[in-house]
């Protein structure tokens, strides 16, 4: 699997959740408290699993941030756009809002 553009992730990803810096997607949803996250996290690590791609995260108290990255590629795939959307699609079942990327 050969690495993407990130104008290629950003299309198939299909969501304005990511943000593409260097050689990662980053995305960091409001989930305004911690049990809010955990619930999102072991959504997110039911995608990840089934996948077999694994995003790095960071649960805080109020937010949940995923980076995306093909570690044997050393950069993004189209497992990371298509991990990305799933990721998305899920918060959205959630009712959990991504904040606005710094473009
Ligand atoms: C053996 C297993 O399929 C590989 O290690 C998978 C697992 N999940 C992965 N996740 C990510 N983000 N990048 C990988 O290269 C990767 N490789």
């Amino acid at each position: 699997m050969s690495t993407i553009s990130p104008e290629q992730f950003r299309a198939g990803a299909e969501s304005a959740d990511w943000a593409v810096v260097g050689d990662e997607a980053v995305a960091t949803f409001k989930t305004g408290d911690f049990a809010t996250g955990a619930r999102f996290f072991a959504a997110v690590a039911i995608v990840a699993e089934s996948a077999n791609h694994h995003p790095d995260v960071e649960v805080r108290y109020s937010s949940v941030t995923v980076h995306l990255t093909t570690h044997s590629e050393g950069g993004l795939t189209d497992a990371d756009a298509g991990v990305a959307r799933r990721i998305s699609d899920v918060a959205q079942a959630l009712g959990i809002h991504a904040a606005t990327p710094a473009r």
